[in-house]
């Protein structure tokens, strides 16, 4: 079975991946599974950089191509936040209860038709010998004065989507991998993927 290898230790992407790949044959391996990696500091300004991070200083240490995801939620209400910082928003260690404590109190009293944002998702493949690329991916939705939903990880209970009229935490996890910003990602290296596997095979 043809396989890639995502530069995440997060457990609810490591599942998103898993699934997506699973539909078109790919086995997903994660950080999850290589526990003696060295740590990935995320020193970037923008998604894309910390995504090309995570891809590069993976894929170096194996010598294998390498996916790397850095994504967040971006809250016109709050100048873009809690972007870049979403994972650790309310502090170390992360803590995702928290931190959609932390995003509804800092939304207090803003309006419903003011409560904008977007789900965004940068990938970088990083290939040993070639340049990195990136694409991205975005879900735009409002966020709700409070949780709805179990399913998904992260900011998903509070970000409602319009086009559903759920929260991305009421989707199922096939509903959520078709309209995602990772999803959304991944689709535009559809037309690339056999042959970034092949070049993978190869690497
Ligand atoms: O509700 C959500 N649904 C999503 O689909 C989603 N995607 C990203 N996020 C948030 O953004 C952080 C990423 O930060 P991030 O890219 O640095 O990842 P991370 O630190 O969790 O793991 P790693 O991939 O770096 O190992 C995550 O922790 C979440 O808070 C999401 N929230
Ligand atoms: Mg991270």
């Amino acid at each position: 079975m043809k396989e890639v290898i995502i530069a995440t230790k997060n457990p609810g992407k490591a599942k998103e991946f898993e699934k997506i790949f699973a539909s078109r044959g790919v086995a997903v391996r994660t950080l999850l599974d290589f526990p003696e990696l060295p740590e990935v500091e995320e020193t970037g300004t923008t998604f894309e950089e910390n995504a090309v991070l995570k891809a590069e200083t993976i894929s170096k240490a194996l010598n294998k191509m390498v996916i790397g995801d850095d994504s967040g939620l971006i809250v016109d209400a709050l100048g873009g936040k809690p972007g870049i910082y979403s994972a650790r928003y309310a502090g170390e260690p992360k803590n995702d209860q928290k931190n959609i404590e932390k995003v509804l109190s800092e939304l207090k009293g803003v309006e419903e038709e003011s409560r904008t944002a977007r789900f965004y998702c940068a990938l970088a493949v990083a290939i040993p010998g070639q340049e990195t690329y990136t694409v991205s991916g975005t879900c735009e939705g409002r966020i709700l004065e409070e949780p709805r939903g179990s399913n998904g990880f992260g900011y998903d209970p509070i970000f409602y989507v319009p086009e559903k009229g759920v929260s991305m935490a009421e989707l199922s996890s096939n509903e959520k991998n078709q309209i995602s910003h990772r999803a959304n990602a991944l689709k535009k290296l559809d037309s690339e993927l056999d042959s970034i596997l092949e070049r993978a095979e190869r690497s």
